[in-house]
């Protein structure tokens, strides 16, 4: 079976300078594939650079195939088709991803109206009701009129979760989604995470450097080191007998117990 997402010698560099280099990898059809790595070790860009959200005055080179389509290189019209329908993110910190004067329901309608999956706003706020009731918001009708401010951290999180899924994406990229939550929230958005694309079998691509939700959520496991990608495997392998020195320092430093 052919790989969902495809990633061949990708490349973001700013001007000369190399901060992404020779990164290839693959993620199957509802596979969860964990991408780790201490800061700076270049797991943003990787995903920024396949959503093709770059910023300004760095470049991406490369391939990055979804179903096919290459996104690396591809003009916004192809892009823009395919960011919040077949590919969706989520960011560390809900606020940005939120639009402040806009009611949190009529956000999640407009991004299905945008694609067309549904075919008029009324059917697009029913089914806004219906995934912020996916996503185990209180109160759906009633949190559909809220504004983000009116919400918790935790509460708006959801709501971007909401956005995400909203098209039924193939695949999902999560980009530290739960550092900025506190504990107890932050393990029922992973729960969440976790059932909503196994319902879906959606692809996941995690980043984070917390190896204990590594250990909960993917299957595989990508180490990135200084722009590369220096181990890969299954979680439970890598996790138990990391080969590389950065990956046997991080676990030593972690206080995940693995079971050989
Ligand atoms: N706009 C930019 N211009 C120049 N260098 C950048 C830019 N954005 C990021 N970098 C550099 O690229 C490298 C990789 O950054 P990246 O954000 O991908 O790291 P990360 O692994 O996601 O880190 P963190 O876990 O802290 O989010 C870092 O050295 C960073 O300083």
């Amino acid at each position: 079976m052919s790989a969902l997402l495809e990633v061949r010698g990708l490349e973001v560099r700013a001007g000369s300078q190399p901060l992404v280099e020779d990164v290839g990898f693959a993620i199957g059809r509802g596979e969860r594939l964990g991408l780790i790595g201490e800061s700076g070790s270049g797991k943003s860009l990787t995903a920024s650079a396949i959503m093709g959200l770059l910023p300004e005055g760095l470049t991406a080179a490369g391939s990055a195939t979804l179903a096919g389509t290459e996104l690396i290189g591809a003009g916004e019209g192809t892009l823009s088709g395919l960011r919040g329908r077949e590919l969706a993110m989520v960011f560390q910190e809900p606020m940005t991803a939120l639009n402040p004067a806009m009611r949190v329901g009529r956000q999640v309608a407009e991004v299905m109206l945008l694609h067309n999956t549904r075919p008029n706003r009324r059917a697009a706020h029913a089914a806004a009701v219906e995934l912020l009731d996916r996503v185990r918001l209180p109160d759906p009708e009633r949190t559909a009129r809220a504004y983000p401010h009116q919400l918790s951290g935790g509460q708006r999180q959801r709501v971007v979760l909401a956005i995400a899924l909203a098209n039924d994406p193939a695949l999902l990229i999560c980009d530290e989604p739960t550092t900025a939550l506190d504990v107890t929230v932050q393990a029922q958005i992973l729960e969440l995470i976790l059932d909503s694309t196994r319902d879906r079998d959606t692809s996941l691509l995690f980043i984070t450097h917390d190896l204990a939700v590594v250990a909960s959520v993917c299957d595989r496991v990508l180490v990135m080191y200084e722009g590369r990608i220096v181990e890969e495997g299954s979680t439970r392998q890598v996790l138990s007998a990391p080969e590389h020195g950065y990956t046997r320092r991080l676990l030593a430093a972690s206080t995940l117990e693995v079971s050989k």
